[in-house]
């Protein structure tokens, strides 16, 4: 039974396809204070929720069972991404639900500061008739300025281009092509965009870069009586450069339906002379609210369901076709992972991984990730999965390069890694055959052909006659079943190094392991644990 909490209001419509869902139950629990929160969070598999519930790292701290959390809606910044990565928790979004909403709801808070619609309204019922005090402005022949041309930048820019506005737009990723498509002027920074504006709304996410973006610096950079609308997020604009803006006229008017705190009931903006504010509705539309709680669900279950993974915003998606694809190697990036962590023994400071041939055309992060997670999942245990997996090595400062080639080597597709530290590097060489028959075929540059499956011992040793013979008389003498057994030579010469690798049906005695260790040809010996084959990990079911 996959458990959900709803933490925010979200449409019915989201919440029928919970009732209907098989093996699916829900809870609704809204505005839970941080320790409710974070206990409740325990008992659940995924989350859904829109801006209101903050889920920080205080609140993911140590939650074991957390699978999954869907902000039915676009902006993640009431989810800590990273601490949400670093305990394997997938984050999904709907980013498109919302988007012509929060695009209209722009656009009327530009009307309502063009036309004093909310003061006029208030003006009104308080009895008066003030049609002189209340002259407007038309947007027709007026400039508007956008920063932020993604979903919603680009819808308030055809509505206002419906209005006969010209409409000049900076966003780092528009290209003048883009720009001339969409019938608008580029502008190659801020600071270009501001002195040729009458209006200027953004549409950004909230991040490092763009809090405080719209600051005392850039508003002395407009034109005076600039209208300025905010319906992204709070912090984008900075207040008091509003409120100071206001007062001196340099800004003739102030329109926000988003704020640095939320709820926001007080604000220093708010009652001045030319505000207009909304208590975040861009996206409180029937239509979007539907949109947003459908898909989000969907979103949770399908991923609890199948493992799809979506419009993550801290990992890459993962289709059922492509896990389907990707499987078979993914066993083997993982099983590969699994053997150098115990053959390195410990300590590791970089990881190189090489993909080679037909498998470079397909998402490699999956096979990083999957790596990833056999590297460190003896030391971190059920902790770890293909979401945290990379973040996790990162974190503990392992240095990762990946390189694709797509040549072929001698087999159709392979994965290579070398893992260095300590003073030691090991190198290993994985492929698949058929479908599901993960080998190891390079181990410290010894050409071999080995199961990659159960109980391994692998011990470097002189390439010299006998030393086979020696270790299968310990293994008989000690009980142990070899099934089977692998031996590779460097530069294919005899006499050099040779490596060694057996299947075991169970575990050597420590007694077995040291007799083996003490023959004086053999350098090294130790025994490798891994899942036998066909039993795969959860997240590759
Ligand atoms: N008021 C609401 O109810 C409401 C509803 C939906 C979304 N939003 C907010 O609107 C934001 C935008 O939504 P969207 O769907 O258009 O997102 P989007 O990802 O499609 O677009 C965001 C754009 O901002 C650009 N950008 C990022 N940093 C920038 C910078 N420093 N300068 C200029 N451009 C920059 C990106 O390149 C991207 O094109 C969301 O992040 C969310 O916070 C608010
Ligand atoms: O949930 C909401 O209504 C706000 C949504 C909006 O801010 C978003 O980022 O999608």
């Amino acid at each position: 039974m996959h458990r959900i909490i709803v933490l925010d209001d979200i449409a019915q419509e989201g919440l029928d396809l919970l009732d209907a869902a098989d093996g699916v139950e829900y809870e609704i629990r809204k505005k839970l204070p941080v320790d409710e929160l974070r206990t409740a969070l325990t008992q659940f598999d995924g989350a859904i929720l829109r801006s209101g519930a903050k889920l920080t790292a205080e609140v993911l701290a140590g939650n074991k069972r957390l699978k999954a959390i869907v902000r039915a809606g676009v902006g993640t910044d009431n989810i800590d991404k990273a601490a949400a990565t670093r305990q394997g928790i997938v984050v999904m979004n709907t980013p498109a639900g919302n988007t012509v909403s929060t695009a209209e709801h722009a656009f009327a808070l530009m009307l309502a500061l063009s036309r004093n619609i909310a003061p006029a309204n208030q003006s009104l019922i308080e009895g008066r008739w003030d049609r002189k005090k209340y002259m407007g402005t038309q947007l027709a022949g007026k400039t508007l300025g956008i920063v932020g041309m993604g979903r919603i930048g680009r819808e308030v820019a055809s509505r206002a281009m419906a209005f006969d506005m010209t409409v000049i737009a900076y966003d780092p990723f528009l290209s003048d092509d883009q720009a001339a498509k969409l019938g608008l002027q580029r502008a190659a920074t801020i600071e270009d965009l501001l002195p040729q504006i009458d209006y200027l709304t953004v549409h950004t996410p909230l991040t490092d870069e763009t809090r405080g973006l719209i600051g005392k610096d850039c508003l002395a950079k407009l034109k005076p009586g600039v209208r300025v609308i905010n319906a992204a997020r709070g912090g984008i604009y900075d207040v008091d450069a509003l409120v100071e803006g206001l007062n001196s006229g340099q800004i003739g008017g102030v329109a926000l339906d988003v704020y640095e705190q939320e709820p926001c009931t007080d604000s220093p903006l708010f009652g001045m002379p030319g505000v207009v504010c909304t208590p975040h509705l861009g996206a409180s539309t029937e239509e979007a609210q539907t949109q947003v709680a459908v898909e989000g669900v969907h979103l949770l279950l399908n991923f609890l369901q199948t493992g799809e993974i979506k419009h993550a915003v801290n990992v890459a998606a993962l289709d059922p076709k492509t896990l389907e694809e990707m499987r078979g190697f993914m066993d083997v990036a993982h099983r590969l992972g699994l053997l150098l962590s115990q053959w390195h023994g410990g300590g590791v400071d970089t990881v190189k991984l090489t993909f080679r041939g037909e498998i470079t055309g397909k998402n490699t992060k999956l096979l990083t990730n999957a790596f990833c997670v056999g590297l460190l999942e003896r030391a971190l245990g059920e902790e770890i999965n293909i979401i945290n997996a990379e973040m996790m090595l990162r974190d503990r400062g392992i240095e990762l390069c990946e390189e694709s080639h797509h040549e072929m080597s001698a087999f159709a597709s392979s994965i290579s890694a070398d893992v260095a530290g300590g003073g030691r590097t090991v190198t290993a060489g994985g492929t698949l055959l058929g479908h599901n028959m993960p080998r190891l075929v390079v181990l410290d540059g010894h050409r071999l052909e080995s199961y990659l499956d159960g109980n391994l011992l692998v011990f470097s040793h002189q390439d010299v006659p006998g030393i086979i013979g020696r270790v299968g008389t310990i293994f008989g003498e000690h009980n142990v079943n070899i099934a089977q057994m692998a031996v590779g030579r460097s530069g294919g010469e005899p006499g050099g190094s040779a490596i060694g690798v057996l299947n075991l049906d169970g575990l050597p005695a420590q007694a077995a392991l040291d007799a083996v260790s003490a023959v004086s040809e053999i350098t090294m010996a130790c025994v490798v644990q891994l899942p036998p084959v066909g039993q795969l990990p959860s997240w590759l079911q």
